[in-house]
Formats: C-alpha cells, sequence, structure tokens
C-alpha cells in the first residue's frame, strides 16, 4: 500500500512563520524564522514542505520575496498557497521552482481562469477546498464561495489534477482532522486528495493514512508539529508501512 505522504507547514505573516486558529487573522501565534522552520522539517527528513503567504490569501500584502528564497533554499518539494489568484501571481509562484501551487479563490471566484491554468499546467496546479461544513471559503477563508460538491463536480470535469481539503472549524485547533469529510471527497473525486488541518497526534495520522486506499495521498501538519505534540521523525516513521 502507498504510504501517506507528509507536508509539514509553514504559514507566513509579515516576514514570521505563525499558526492560525480557524484561519483567523488576528490569531497568530509566532514561531520566528520561516526559512529556519523549513529547513528545520527538510533537516528532519520531510519530503515536502507546504509553505503558505497567509498576507497574500489575506489581501495584506505579500511576502513574495521571503516564499521565493524559502522556496529556492529547499532540496524537497514545496507546495505553494495563498494568494495566487491570476497570471502575475501563478508566474511569480511557478517561478520560484516549487513543485505545485495550490489555489483557493480563484477556483470560486474565476473559474475560466482556473480552467484555462489546469489545462496549461496539469500536475503542478492543485484546488484548496477549504470548507466549513459543505460551503467553500475564499479571501484567505474570510468569504463564502459556493458549495463543495458542486464545485468539485466541476473541477473534476476541467481535469484538476489533486484538492487539498482543508475543514476550517478543525484547522489550527489540534482537535483531530475531519475524517467524514476526507471520506466524502474521496468518494466524489478519482483525483488524490491531501487532508488539512486539525491533526493532532501520531494517531490522527494514522487514521488519515488508513484513508489512503480511499485516495487520501498526504496531510499537511502544522500546529501540532509547533506545539510539539510530536517531532516529524516519529509522524514520518507513524506512517512510513
Ligand atoms: O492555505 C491557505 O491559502 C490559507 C489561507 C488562509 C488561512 C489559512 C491558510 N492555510 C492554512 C494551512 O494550510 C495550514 O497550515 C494547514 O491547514 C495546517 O493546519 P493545522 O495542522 O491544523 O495547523
Amino acid at each position: 500500500m502507498a504510504k501517506l505522504e507528509l507536508l509539514p507547514a509553514v504559514d507566513v505573516r509579515d516576514g514570521q512563520a505563525v499558526r492560525l486558529v480557524h484561519g483567523e487573522s488576528g490569531t497568530e501565534t509566532s514561531y520566528g524564522s520561516p526559512l529556519e522552520a523549513a529547513l528545520a522539517w527538510q533537516r528532519a527528513g520531510a519530503e515536502w514542505l507546504h509553505l503558505v503567504d497567509l498576507d497574500a490569501a489575506f489581501g495584506t500584502g505579500n511576502n513574495r520575496e521571503l516564499i521565493a528564497e524559502v522556496t529556492r533554499a529547499m532540496d524537497i518539494k514545496v507546495e505553494l498557497s495563498g494568494g495566487i489568484r491570476d497570471d502575475d501571481t501563478l508566474a511569480a509562484a511557478l517561478a520560484t521552482g516549487c513543485t505545485r501551487v495550490n489555489l483557493g479563490t480563484a477556483a470560486l471566484e474565476s473559474p475560466e481562469w482556473v480552467a484555462r491554468v489546469i489545462a496549461e499546467h496539469g500536475e503542478k496546479i492543485a484546488v484548496g477546498l477549504d470548507v466549513r461544513g459543505t460551503t467553500l471559503r475564499g479571501r484567505g477563508w474570510t468569504r463564502d464561495g459556493g458549495d463543495l460538491y458542486e464545485t468539485l463536480e466541476r473541477l473534476n470535469k476541467e481535469g484538476c489534477a489533486r484538492y487539498v481539503v482543508t475543514d476550517i472549524a478543525k484547522d489550527g485547533t489540534l482537535q483531530g482532522p475531519n475524517l467524514e469529510l476526507l471520506r466524502n471527497v474521496c468518494a466524489a473525486t478519482d483525483r488524490p486528495v491531501v487532508a488539512s488541518g486539525g491533526v493532532s497526534s501520531l494517531d490522527d495520522l494514522r487514521a488519515i493514512a488508513e484513508l489512503v486506499p480511499l485516495g487520501v495521498e498526504g496531510a499537511i501538519v502544522g500546529k501540532a508539529l509547533y506545539a510539539k505534540a510530536f517531532t516529524l521523525e516519529e509522524a514520518l516513521e507513524a506512517v512510513s508501512s
């Protein structure tokens, strides 16, 4: 059986690595240099980094230079997220050399553009499905953006390669992942799914790993690593078989 990929997260706000609760602006806890955090995950054996420009997501500026610097410094695969919504921001993100980008708001507000870039860039484009209940949220998760399953059906038809699924109610809370949501999304698509939000323990990761046969490919881990609930080495070991 394929093993679950782990993507430690570095979310950047105002030049700092931070964690938010429910992705809400103003709930930041700071964890210092994003480059140091990313290098630490790489040294610990990560194969992926999930790197988020929160200012770009919230529309409070951007950390574009820093995000590019961190991405260039990595020998591992990088998934970039946050504020990638048009040709300029997509070109800047891809120019960093990242492995793929994660589009959120654009998939809700600019469906024609997203269909075009999916057709042009294939595997380099993932779509973030960030939900409260079954309602998608855009603009840094501050605005409603339609129904999860209607949007998923449309993106499936357009050939979207992969989805990053976040239950906003769980994100940054250490309350455990929403396994039911992951199962439901896997049932509605044949594309790989990356789980995000709420991981609190090695058992949570083992529970997500049980969903690999259903289509879950990876899990993003943020708060639990920064709060030292477990180490990345322990997490990689827990999902290695
Ligand atoms: O990814 C985004 O674009 C984004 C936008 C607005 C708020 C938060 C956003 N991402 C947050 C993450 O990707 C978290 O790092 C990830 O869900 C990890 O969550 P957790 O393990 O619960 O800390």
